[in-house]
């Protein structure tokens, strides 16, 4: 049976980005219809972030009893019972669901459809048989994983993120194709669950990140045990699964996980039929999220811009803003922190040491290490670097973290860079001992060490001192 609503706003996909659009605007009064056609919270909450950090929890858990010796606590070698660590992901997604589920959008007062979208006109999309006409709409249908075109690949089964969780038996050799962030974050935590891992990347690993840091999560995934090969792709695949690399050496796996990448998803959506133009990866959006079509927007991944969700989040703000109140918000990345939940963690905000080079000429870099950390040395955590990219005045341009929670670390830095902050401001903090932020505060030390511990601070103490 066809029918037609009308509304203020059509979110098509139920990820991270479509749900905080459709909560947002309906809780601030919009009509709003979203149409799923899979799972309610898309990849993060089913395939990406949620399951990936808790497979990477799990395998920590594991690394600890290995670890427990360095502290004389002698446990014996850490069984894995796979099923339970399946459980425990399973749990986790199950947990959040609910956040995210039909119902508590229902709740919220938003329509929900269960069907796959459709544009059939500038401001008409069709989904199962219903005919929705609204205001403005918002594209947030996300990616997939990448398969690139290796010979033989086509031949063979792999795993992508939608199949890896799935997963609920031992892995005997995991072969990774790409060594991006879910390359590293699964690399390690199937590593530390016992099965042989080859990382094959044909660049060099987490390439957006600076590689003086990544070098720290490198050391720690070759001596876990991770056969890493960098500078080489895979040539082609074959059998169940042998992987021939483009240096000639062949590795023999059980099983291929491919990570090279993201495609965003815009086909069979009819954005031809909505005057909605295709960028490289994604669609053509302005900086205020507009499609060229001025009625759609576009949040998250397919937008084309950093995938994150922490950017879907942001997006929907951007788009509420302009779609709801016809405010010009724009996007703007200066500030963006992402983190690769690697053990140890790496995190970035703002400017990386080269791209402060290229950008503005001349910066100051300031570092510290975590081994004069008295937290870091009480609990063996020693390696690890904080390093701040400052202006030539001592504004912070950007900061990099390796080292243990340096995801919880990166917030300071990441309000230093969106405020645009003198380092003063963080060196100038007290903060709670034993802590691992202090060795942030340590390198924002440093801006001042050359002239507070310098000839004219001594000259001037000595000098006061003849007063009495
Ligand atoms: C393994 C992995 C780990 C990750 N870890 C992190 C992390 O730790 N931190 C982080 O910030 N990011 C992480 N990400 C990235 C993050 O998951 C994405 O950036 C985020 O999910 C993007 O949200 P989105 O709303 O754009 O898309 P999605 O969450 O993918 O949602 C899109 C939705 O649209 C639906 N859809 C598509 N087409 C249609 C259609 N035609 N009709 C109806 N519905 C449609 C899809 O079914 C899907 O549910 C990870 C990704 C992966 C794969
Ligand atoms: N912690 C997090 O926030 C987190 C975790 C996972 C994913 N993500 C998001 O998901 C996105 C996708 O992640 P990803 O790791 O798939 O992609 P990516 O694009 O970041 O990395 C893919 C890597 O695969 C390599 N590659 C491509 N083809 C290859 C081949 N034939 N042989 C060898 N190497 C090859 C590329 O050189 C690249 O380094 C990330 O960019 C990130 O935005 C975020």
């Amino acid at each position: 049976m066809s029918n037609e609503i009308r509304c203020d706003l059509c979110v098509i996909g139920a990820g991270s980005g479509g749900l905080s659009v459709a909560a947002g605007a309906a809780q601030m009064g919009a009509s709003v219809v979203l149409v799923e056609r899979g799972a309610m919270g898309g990849d993060c909450l089913n395939t990406g972030c949620v399951p990936s950090k808790a497979l990477l929890a799990a395998a920590k858990a594991a690394h600890g009893v290995w670890k427990a010796a360095r502290f004389g606590v002698e446990a014996p070698e850490p069984a894995i019972d796979h099923e339970l660590v399946h459980a425990h992901v399973r749990g986790t997604i199950d947990a959040i669901a609910p956040h995210d589920s039909q119902e508590r959008f229902e709740g919220l007062g938003v329509r929900v459809i269960r069907a796959h979208a459709r544009f059939i006109g500038p401001d008409t999309l069709v989904a199962d048989g219903t005919t929705v006409r609204a205001r403005r709409f918002v594209l947030a249908t996300g990616s997939r994983a990448f398969v690139p075109p290796v010979p033989g690949l086509d031949t063979v089964p792999f795993l992508t993120n939608e199949t890896l969780f799935e997963e609920p038996r031992a892995i005997g050799h995991l072969i990774v194709l790409g060594g991006g962030p879910i390359g590293v974050e699964m690399a390690q935590a199937h590593r530390r669950l016992g099965a042989r891992v080859t990382l094959v990347e044909k660049g060099t690993i987490l390439p957006k990140d600076d590689p003086e840091l990544v070098a720290v999560v490198r050391r720690h995934l070759v001596a876990e045990g991770v056969d890493l090969r960098e500078g080489t792709g895979v040539a082609r695949v074959s059998g169940g699964v042998t992987a021939v690399l483009d240096d000639g050496s062949t590795v023999e796996g059980t099983h291929l996980l491919v990570a090279a990448g993201r495609r965003a998803n815009v086909e069979e959506l009819g954005l031809d039929a909505a005057g909605v133009e295709l960028a490289k990866n994604g669609v053509v959006t302005d900086a205020r999220l507009r499609t060229t079509n001025r009625r759609v927007f576009a949040v998250g991944d397919v937008a084309g811009g950093p995938q994150f969700t922490h950017v879907a989040g942001y997006h929907a703000g951007i788009v509420i803003r302009n779609a709801l109140f016809r405010l010009p918000a724009k996007v703007n990345y200066d500030a963006l922190p992402w983190v690769t939940y690697s053990d140890p963690e790496l995190a970035q905000v703002g400017l990386t040491e080269a791209m402060a080079r290229e950008r503005q000429g001349e910066v100051r870099v300031l570092r510290a290490p975590f081994a004069e950390s008295d937290r870091a040395r009480a609990e063996a955590r020693t390696d690890g670097l904080v390093k701040l990219v400052l202006s030539r005045r001592g504004r912070v341009l950007g900061a990099s973290i390796v080292g243990a929670q340096a995801g919880e670390q990166i917030a300071l830095w990441t309000l230093a860079v969106s405020k645009r902050l003198h380092v003063g401001a963080v060196a100038g903090l007290t903060l709670p001992y034993p802590t691992l932020a202090e060795t942030g505060k340590r390198a924002a030390g440093g801006w001042y060490t050359p002239s507070l511990f310098g000839e004219r601070t001594r000259r001037l103490v000595r000098f006061l001192a003849r007063f009495g």
